[in-house]
């Protein structure tokens, strides 16, 4: 297989970015894009036509076109666990046998849904949703985002086996009013496996009649849903074929559809399938996630950028950063090749960022007048998500505005303390606004921007072999079977005598 040639990248001219804008009054156009109701802007990165260009060539040599059409195709691209890569198919985008079977799976899903509606299982008010990884971030971001104007229910989604996060939805939710969702693609996860025993106990102890009735299963192994107890009528599976980390599609996203409506679910899926088919249909050169990937990578292997920072100026997407840290540093954070072969060149940046504006008054000391460059990704929405007098929300993207254009603009000053060296990328994504439609839209960018990435690393972009072995560890320590370094025997003995 190919591997990726970055001696044409790195050749190319390193212009200031005010010096690109001078010599080119068209660098707005060019270098942006508008999908589902999404404006990308990357003409404040370094991204040129040349650049472009020389990217364009690398993606050939990748067979970034054929991989695009393996993924879509269902063919076994994640080659290392010998299996496809099946979230497009979720939101309809896929090879016809597996997109009719997501259907099969969403349609028993929203049976469900209506049962619950009906009160078919007993009164329901409380969701408290158990998974961690893949199998909570993305509902998280989904309730957290979109939830806050219904009340249909109440959602906690727990994920940390510290008991201090169950304990405190416990406090909060009626027993006899909560419906137990355990979602896990393997059903075999150390955290989600204890938190539901103990989410289960809590039930009966508070006197909740039949409390395995109250149980629904978001798995891919459903014989181990039904095996622990959960009644089969209520096993929601999804295939095994969408990773963990591209799971919000699929039944792992039961707490959104029941706290937003079937619609509302149906929506995000129809925005996330807009996107892929951007994806699919688009030239490389206007094409949404391929550019972003261009951007990434030009930081990473030209500029020796080791972050990326992703800031939401919008209290709705605060988790959105979280989500990002899973889908690109544990698809992408990889040092062999897809063959196996060693890297010499680095592959996913850290992931990193916050909440604008409070993150300004925060961390962006460094980004303006710190040692190492971090490109910044700045996301915004038109429509205002408060109802307060305007002043909030055009405060809100002023801010937004005006950061990503002082990193590129930089100051002059005699005082070097109070000199901003300027010339520092920003891409931005401004939403019309935060609905289903455009929020599923904007996370299927990010997976096929990862996508993109990964097939000119030359990684596998789906496995994740990297968080077996400290699992493996804490279970034969469990189990006092494995003799420890001198520090780590030390740690345990100080913790448990
Ligand atoms: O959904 P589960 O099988 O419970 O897995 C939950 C999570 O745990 C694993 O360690 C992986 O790192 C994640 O990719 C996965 O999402």
């Amino acid at each position: 297989m190919a591997l990726p040639d970055w001696t044409p990248i790195q050749a190319l001219d390193r212009a200031p970015l005010t010096d690109l804008f001078a010599a080119d009054p068209g660098r707005v156009e060019a270098l942006s894009a508008d999908v589902a109701g999404i404006r990308f802007d990357w003409s404040k990165t370094h991204l040129t036509a040349e650049a472009v260009a020389a990217f364009a060539t690398l993606a050939d040599r990748m067979g970034l076109a054929a991989k695009r059409d393996a993924l879509f195709a269902g063919a076994a691209i994640n080659n290392t666990e010998g299996r496809a890569a099946e979230h497009s198919a979720e939101r309809g985008e896929g090879a016809p046998e597996s997109v009719a079977r997501a259907r099969g799976f969403h349609a028993r899903m929203r049976g469900l849904i209506d049962a619950i509606e009906a009160d078919a299982l007993g009164p329901v008010r409380h969701i408290l949703h158990i998974g961690i990884g893949g199998s909570a971030l993305g509902p998280d971001v989904l309730v957290d985002a979109l939830g806050r104007d219904t009340d249909r229910y109440d959602v906690a989604i727990v994920s940390n086996v510290d008991g201090v996060a169950l304990e405190e939805a416990m406090d909060r939710f009626d027993p006899q009013a909560t419906l137990l969702a355990i979602a896990s693609k393997t059903f075999t996860t150390t955290e989600t496996m204890l938190n539901a025993q103990s989410a289960l106990e809590w039930m009966t102890a508070g006197g909740v009649e039949d409390p395995y009735g109250r149980v629904v299963a978001l798995t891919a192994a459903p014989d181990k849903a039904v095996e622990w107890g959960v009644d089969e009528t209520r096993v929601l599976p999804f295939s095994e074929n969408v990773g963990g980390r591209y799971s919000l599609w699929s039944s792992i996203g039961f707490p959104a559809a029941l706290a937003l409506g079937w619609d509302a679910f149906e929506e995000l899926l129809e925005g996330a399938a807009e996107m892929d088919r951007h994806f699919r249909l688009t030239s490389l050169s206007h094409n949404a996630p391929v550019l972003a990937a261009f951007a990434d990578l030009y930081y990473t292997q030209v500029r020796g950028c080791e972050t990326r920072a992703t800031f939401a100026y919008d209290e709705r997407l605060r988790l959105l950063p979280s989500y990002l840290q899973q889908l690109e540093m544990e698809s992408n954070g990889k040092r062999v090749t897809a063959e196996g072969q060693p890297v010499d060149w680095p592959t996913a940046p850290i992931t990193w960022g916050g909440v604008g504006t409070d993150a300004q008054h925060a961390v962006f000391q460094l980004l303006h007048q710190g040692t190492r460059l971090v490109p910044v990704e700045f996301i915004g929405v038109i429509e205002a998500g408060d109802s307060l007098a305007d002043d909030h929300h055009r405060q809100l993207l002023l801010n937004m505005f005006a950061q990503g254009a002082a990193l590129m603009a930089g100051r002059d000053a005699e005082d070097k303390a109070r000199a901003y060296p300027g010339d520092r990328p920003s891409s931005t994504l401004l939403l019309d606004r935060l609905d289903p439609r455009t929020l599923g839209a904007l996370l299927a960018f990010y997976e096929q921007r990862t996508f993109v990435n990964a097939v000119l690393l030359g990684i596998n972009p789906f496995d994740q072999f990297g968080v077996e072995l400290g699992k493996e560890m804490a279970k034969a320590a469990d189990k006092g079977g494995l003799a420890f370094d001198a520090s780590t025997t030390d740690l345990i003995r100080r913790a448990f005598g």
